[in-house]
């Protein structure tokens, strides 16, 4: 469990509206337009019981899911949330569940699903339901995502909107501040839908729009403070990562020197990575990295595996097996030193994508691939070691992390940086991982980043790399007939990384990037563009 000092969480300190998740992919979202409105937001399982709340919402929001309600099984809030006399707004699945609730005949099978965009009509009523599309005008344009609807009105609530699909598109409470509707507001295709859900935070819940990032770096840094005390020591895997850096910078204001970053060297990592890290971890942030130097060993372990899964189960325990040493080292290091301690906490880069997933309301999802994550890391390091887990990010998206980092003052060039996998070329490898492969792969994608960026391109993509395909195709060089292996390039453009589309390059530029790495790269005879998208492909080759 990671340590939480409840006393110290944000929804004590700031007005905070629960989002109940029934499971949907965009539950993600409500949570994210709430906070850039300046509301703090977390979000629970739909099956939490409400007397085990330890702070009160200012209101609740449901959120859609891919069940029916009349189903068996499936997932309905605890009712005691409509006795904590907050306001709440159920969007799809949770306005089904709101009429549901009310009578179970309100709700059935539509004859058409609607996907996409629709027109809802909103209806005056000239009282206190208005003020959820307040300002709104008379219609706007929404996203809609069902199949199920609304087929009577639930007593007690009066109609608010309309689409030629659904009479019952928005729908509010006479007396009640309870409000639903079917389309999706945390969309970015229901344009007015962050106006609706700051009529509903701030208006309608009352909630001050007062959250800030860099409230949130005091506290967290003064939260870390008291749970550290005085004396222990944490040890952090720093990777040079968005995530890891603003961690470590965040540990590093907190409890300075006894805070020890270890980079792992897996001799998989890109061009120049572990020294470009170290040089811009000391110089930006004061932190002393050591770099764990285990190329060998790693490629090792490796020889002869080509089965992805298995590359990232022997690239995981190697990692953990050089944690545990190096937990030893430090304190070992550290004894008769005003620094002298037991390694206690583990500091680990967890966003808040990696907590929903572990705590929504979700059917068993079909493993894709196991992440070699530091998060599985730490189960045995903690019985053997007792230690515990620090993950200051925890409660923060990627694109909240890097505003934490700019508020820190970490360099643009740390903040903006692709992210790099764990386990890092070994994944980009099709076959089996040997040094020469590494070394082909890292050039050519030396070479395609770099052109990226003197392209003026490098911020317009969310993630790009160089692969390489083992199997062999032949070239003409010079009149010499060469048998080369052939570079994959990868560039996505994505938000969370969940979904993401191929980046447009021109050709001109790639044939560029083609040519060079042709020429500069030896062992290379052919460069392709992968054309795939996620899905169905993942962002990564394996
Ligand atoms: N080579 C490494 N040495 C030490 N720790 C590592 C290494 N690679 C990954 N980690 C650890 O694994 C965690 C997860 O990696 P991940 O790539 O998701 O995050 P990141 O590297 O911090 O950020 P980014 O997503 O921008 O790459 C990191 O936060 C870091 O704690
Ligand atoms: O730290 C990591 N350890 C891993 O094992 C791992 N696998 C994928 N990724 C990164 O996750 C994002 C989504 O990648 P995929 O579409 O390939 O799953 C992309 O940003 C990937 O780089 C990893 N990061
Ligand atoms: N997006 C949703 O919440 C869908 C709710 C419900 N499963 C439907 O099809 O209507
Ligand atoms: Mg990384």
């Amino acid at each position: 469990m990671a340590p939480n000092v409840e006393a110290d969480a944000p929804h004590n300190s700031f007005d905070t509206i629960l989002v109940l998740d029934f499971g949907s992919q965009t539950s993600h979202l409500i949570l994210r337009r709430l906070r850039s409105l300046g509301v703090f937001a977390e979000l629970l399982p739909c099956t939490t019981k409400i007397a085990d709340l330890t702070w009160k919402p200012k209101g609740i929001v449901f959120s859609g899911g891919p069940s029916s309600v009349y189903d068996e099984g499936s997932p309905h809030v605890d009712p005691a949330v409509f006795d904590l006399n907050v306001p709440i707004l159920g969007i799809c699945y949770g306005c089904q569940e709101i009429a549901w609730r009310i009578d179970s005949k309100n709700v059935a099978r539509g004859e058409a699903r609607e996907y996409g965009h629709a027109d809802v009509k909103i209806t005056k009523v000239n009282s206190n339901v208005d003020r959820l599309f307040a300002g709104l005008g008379d219609e706007i344009p929404v996203f809609m995502s069902h199949y199920d609807k609304l087929v009577s009105l639930p007593t007690g609530f009066v109609v608010i909107g309309a689409t030629t699909n659904s009479e019952y598109a928005g729908i509010a409470h006479q007396e009640k501040p309870i409000f639903g509707v079917q389309f999706h507001p945390e969309l970015e295709h229901t344009p007015r839908g962050t106006d609706i859900l700051r009529n509903f935070s701030v208006d309608i819940c009352g909630a001050q729009p007062n959250w800030k990032m860099g409230d949130f770096a005091e506290l967290e840094i003064a939260r870390i403070r008291e749970l550290v005390g005085d004396r222990a020591l944490v040890l952090g895997a720093v990777s040079g990562g968005v995530d890891s850096t603003v961690g470590a910078a965040l540990m590093r204001e907190a409890i300075g020197d006894r805070f020890k970053a270890i980079l792992i060297d897996t001799g998989c990592m890109r061009l120049n990575e572990c020294e470009t890290v170290k040089v811009n971890l000391g110089k930006h942030l004061g932190i002393n990295l050591t770099v764990v130097e285990a190329g060998e060993l790693f490629l090792s372990r490796l020889a002869g595996v080509s089965d992805p899964e298995k590359k990232r189960k022997i690239i995981g325990s190697t990692f953990i097996d050089l944690f545990e040493e190096e937990a030893i080292r430090i304190e070992k290091e550290a004894e008769n030193t005003p620094n002298s301690g037991k390694v206690e906490f583990f500091l680990q880069g967890t966003l808040y994508p990696d907590v929903i997933e572990s705590l929504s309301f979700r059917g068993p999802s079909a493993t894709i691939k196991t992440h070699h994550n530091v998060g599985g890391l730490p189960e045995r390091m903690m019985n053997g070691q007792g230690l515990r887990l620090i993950e200051p990010l925890r409660l923060l998206f990627k694109d909240e992390v890097r505003a934490i980092g700019r508020k820190l003052g970490i360099h643009e060039s740390l903040v903006n940086r692709h992210p790099f996998p764990g386990p890092g070329i070994a994944i980009r490898i099709l076959g089996d991982v040997t040094k020469e492969r590494v070394e082909i792969a890292r050039k050519a994608d030396h070479i395609f980043i770099s052109m990226i960026k003197e392209a003026g391109l490098y911020n317009q993509i969310s993630q790009a790399f160089a692969g390489l395909d083992t199997n062999r195709s032949v070239g003409v060089f010079g009149d010499q007939r060469v048998w080369g292996y052939i570079v994959i390039l990868r560039a996505v453009g994505t938000k969370d990384f969940m979904s993401a589309d191929v980046f447009d390059f021109d050709n001109a530029f790639l044939k560029n990037v083609s040519r060079t790495i042709c020429n500069q790269v030896e062992g290379v005879a052919r460069v392709v563009y992968d054309l795939t998208s996620k899905p169905p492909g993942t962002i990564e080759l394996e």
